[in-house]
């Protein structure tokens, strides 16, 4: 009885220390210096201070969002933080075709890459659910199929580098809530396609690293604003230290980063992780690995 008690506590603690181990510890802004980023998203709120901060650290930078007038300004001041070099694509990611290119073109700018950013939303309704499926359709290209398209077309880059996937989800993307069934199902879909890639890569011995952050309520004016008279005692979080957290989970190569993070606990599954570790036992690796190749 001892002994049990003794292998589930240390078992316990084993769990608990990958889940908390924080990102702080061996980050320095110079990790950044002379990186080739992209970043969605960039022309406000959280991904407008990603930029800032990577351009405080002198990575290369391309930003991208709808409006050019913003991106200009984001640029411009990027360029007086001190970004090695600093340029923008304006563009709807409605459009995959232009999620593509926007990975093309600064792949072409920057003579490479090693980091993609994956942060830019749709406009959030808080609404119930009327049947709209079209707009359902309209979210999931924006917010699910062009962090695909983008992923995509960044990998061949990206094996060069041993570069990093940084996505930027949600507590929603892991717990429910309701008014936001469109954003959530984006958020649970990103969770479960960049979990099994990031499995999908580990197997493949291809050195990509997979960072999928989990935030929680965050001060930026569309959030607040959406929240407005809906969600009430929760103060949110700022997002210029949000940011910095992201760029650090990303610099580290960490699997999953959560901030505040006081809500890594409502993402705690431990259940999950084992029967995790046991299906993937049940795998032929080698059978796999040599019919199949990672693209
Ligand atoms: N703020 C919060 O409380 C939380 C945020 N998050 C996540 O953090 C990330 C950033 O959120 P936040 O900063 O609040 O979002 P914002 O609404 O402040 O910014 C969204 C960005 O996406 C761009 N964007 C909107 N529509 C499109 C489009 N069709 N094509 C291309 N770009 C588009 C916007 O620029 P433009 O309009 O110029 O195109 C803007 O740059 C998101 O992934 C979100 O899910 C997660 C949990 C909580
Ligand atoms: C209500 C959620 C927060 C619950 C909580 O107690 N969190 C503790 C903490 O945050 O410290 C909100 C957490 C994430 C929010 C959603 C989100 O992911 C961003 C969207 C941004 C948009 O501009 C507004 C609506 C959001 C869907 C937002 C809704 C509320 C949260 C689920």
């Amino acid at each position: 009885m001892a002994l049990l008690k003794k292998c589930f506590l240390s078992a316990l603690g084993l769990l608990l220390a990958y889940y908390f181990y924080p990102a702080t510890d061996s980050f320095r802004p110079e990790m950044l210096q002379g990186k080739r980023v992209i970043v969605t998203g960039a022309s406000t709120g959280i991904g407008e201070q990603i930029a800032y901060h990577l351009a405080r650290m002198g990575a290369h930078l391309v930003v991208t969002a709808r409006t050019e007038a913003k991106l200009k300004k984001v640029i411009s001041e990027c360029l007086k933080l001190g970004a090695a070099s600093a340029h923008f694509i304006p563009g709807t990611m409605e459009d995959l075709v232009f999620a593509e290119q926007v990975v093309t073109k600064a792949g072409k700018l920057m003579g490479g890459l090693d980091m993609l950013i994956l942060n830019h939303i749709a406009p959030v309704n808080l609404r119930f659910f009327n049947g709209d499926v079209a707009s359902i359709r309209k979210v999931m290209d924006i917010n699910f199929f062009s962090y695909i398209t983008m992923t995509s077309a960044a990998l061949p880059m990206l094996k060069v580098t041993n570069g990093s996937i940084v996505v930027v989800s949600s507590i929603a993307g892991k717990l429910i809530t309701p008014l936001i069934a469109d954003y959530s199902a984006a958020k649970f879909a990103l969770d479960g396609f960049y979990s099994s890639l990031q499995k999908e890569l580990q197997l493949m011995n291809v050195n990509i690293s997979i960072t999928l952050c989990i935030l929680g309520f965050i001060n930026t004016d569309s959030a607040v604003k959406s929240l407005s008279g809906i969600v009430e005692n929760i103060t949110p979080s700022p997002k210029e230290e949000c940011a910095v957290e992201i760029i650090k989970g990303g610099a580290l190569r960490q699997k999953v980063i959560a901030y505040p993070s006081s809500i890594y606990i409502s993402m705690w599954n431990p259940i999950r992780t084992i029967q995790e570790y046991f299906i993937l036992l049940t795998y032929n690796i080698d059978n796999i690995t040599r019919n199949q190749q990672f693209s």
